[in-house]
C-alpha cells in the first residue's frame, strides 16, 4: 500500500494538451477514480501514472519516491484495460503466470501465486481453460488475477467493465470492491461512467478538457457541485436560470422570467462563487428532492404547473412539469400514491435547502 501524489502534472502531445495542472495526491489503500467524458485526460494520467507516458511538466510520487521518469517495469503496478489484452493461445495459468515468470520466481512459487490469485476471483479450477473457452466476465476476472499476482502496491484500471453486459458489469463491479477492500490495495479506476463511479469510490476526480473540475467523495461531488458541469455530468439535475432578487439573512430570493420566485439558503452556494443582486444566477435542483405540495398548499417555493410527462418506473413516479416557459424534472419514490398523467395541474414544493447556486 502506498499514496501517490501528482504535482502539478501537465502533459502536451505536440500542441494537443491531454492534461493541466493535475495536482492530487491519492491516499495510501484509497479507492480514487477518474471521472468525464471522452478526451478528458483520464487515460492520460493514468498512463502517466503507469509510466507510458512522462509528463511534460510536474512530478509524480509514489509514497516518498519519484517516479516521474521512472519505466514501468519498475512501479511495481498492476493494470487492468478494458479489452482485457490476454493471451488468447495461452491457458487462464499461463496468462496468470506470466508477471511472474517475467520476474523469474520458482516454479513452485509460481504454482502457489497464481492458485492463490486464481481463488481470490473466484475462478479456481479454471487453471487449465484456454481464454476463449471463457465468458467475458470470466476473462476479465483472469486480467484482474494476472494484475493481482504481482502483488502490486498500486492497481491502475482503465475502464475494466466496459465490454461486459449489463448484468455482469454490476457482478464484476461488486467483486472488484470486494477485492479492493479485502487486499487494500491503492486503486485508481479510469470511467465515464458517473453511476459506476459514485457506487465503487472513495474519492472521485471530475475532469473536462484536461483539468480537474472538482475532487471529492461521492456525496460531496453530487451534493455540493463545484460547477454546471459537475452537476449536470453526476446524476439528474434541474438546471435553471433566474435573477438574483434578493440577498437577505442568509437567504437568496432568485426571480425566473415565468414569473416564479424561489428562496434558496447562502450555505448553499457553489465554493468560489459570489452572488450580486439583479444580476444572473443558474442554479440547480435534484428531481428527487421536489415534493408534491397539496392542492391548496401556497406559499414560498410551492409553484404550480401542468404535467407534460408521467413515467411509473416501478420504483419511483417521474414527472416532468411544465411551469410557464421552465420545465421542471421530478422524482418521487412510489408509495403507492395518485398517479399524476399528463395535462393534469401538479403542485410542487421545493424544498429551501435543495435549491444550490452555481454562480
Ligand atoms: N498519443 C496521443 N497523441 C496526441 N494526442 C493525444 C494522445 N493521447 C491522447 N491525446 C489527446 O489528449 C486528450 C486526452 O485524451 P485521453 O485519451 O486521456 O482522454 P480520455 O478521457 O481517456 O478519453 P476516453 O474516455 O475516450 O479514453 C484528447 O484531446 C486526446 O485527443
Amino acid at each position: 500500500m502506498i499514496s501517490v501524489k501528482l504535482d502539478h502534472v501537465s502533459k502536451m502531445f505536440g500542441t494537443v494538451k491531454g492534461v493541466e495542472d493535475i495536482d492530487i495526491h491519492i491516499r495510501s489503500g484509497e479507492f480514487f477514480t477518474f471521472l468525464g467524458p471522452s478526451g478528458c485526460g483520464k487515460t492520460t494520467t493514468l498512463r502517466m501514472i503507469a509510466g507510458f507516458y512522462y509528463p511534460t511538466e510536474g512530478r509524480i510520487m509514489f509514497g516518498e519516491q519519484d517516479v516521474t521518469y521512472l519505466p514501468p517495469n519498475k512501479r511495481n503496478i498492476g493494470m487492468v484495460f478494458q479489452n482485457y489484452a490476454l493471451f488468447p493461445h495461452l491457458t487462464v495459468f499461463e496468462n496468470v503466470a506470466f508477471g511472474l515468470q517475467v520476474r523469474k520466481q520458482s516454479k513452485q512459487e509460481i504454482k502457489e501465486k497464481v492458485d492463490r490469485a486464481l481463488k481470490l476471483v473466484h475462478l479456481d479450477g479454471y487453471g487449465n481453460r484456454r481464454i476463449d473457452q471463457l465468458s467475458g466476465g470470466q476473462q476479465q476476472r483472469v486480467a484482474l488475477a494476472r494484475a493481482l499476482v504481482i502483488e502490486p502496491q498500486i492497481l491502475l484500471l482503465d475502464e475494466p467493465l466496459s465490454n461486459l453486459d449489463a448484468k455482469l458489469r454490476e457482478e464484476t463491479r461488486v467483486e472488484i470492491k470486494r477485492l479492493q477492500l479485502e487486499l487494500g490495495v491503492t486503486t485508481i479506476y479510469v470511467t465515464h461512467d458517473q453511476a459506476e463511479a459514485m457506487a465503487m469510490s472513495d474519492r472521485i476526480m471530475v475532469m473536462k478538457n484536461g483539468v480537474i473540475q472538482q475532487v471529492g467523495t461521492p456525496q460531496e461531488i453530487y451534493n455540493r457541485p463545484n460547477n454546471e458541469f459537475v452537476a449536470s455530468f453526476i446524476g439528474e439535475s434541474n438546471l435553471l436560470e433566474g435573477i438574483v432578487e434578493e440577498i437577505h439573512d442568509q437567504q437568496i430570493r432568485v426571480r425566473f422570467s415565468s414569473d416564479w420566485v424561489l428562496t434558496g439558503l447562502q450555505e448553499n452556494v457553489a465554493p468560489k462563487t459570489t452572488l450580486t443582486k439583479g444580476e444572473k444566477v443558474k442554479i440547480s435542483i435534484r428531481p428527487e428532492s421536489i415534493r408534491e405540495a397539496k392542492t391548496e398548499e401556497n406559499g414560498e417555493n410551492i409553484v404550480r404547473g401542468k404535467v407534460a410527462l408521467s413515467e411509473f418506473t416501478g420504483v419511483s413516479v417521474n414527472y416532468i412539469t411544465q411551469i410557464g416557459e421552465l420545465q421542471l424534472k421530478s422524482m418521487f419514490i412510489n408509495l403507492g400514491n395518485r398517479v399524476y398523467q399528463r395535462g393534469e395541474e401538479l403542485a410542487l414544493s421545493i424544498p429551501k435547502e435543495s435549491v444550490y447556486f452555481l454562480g
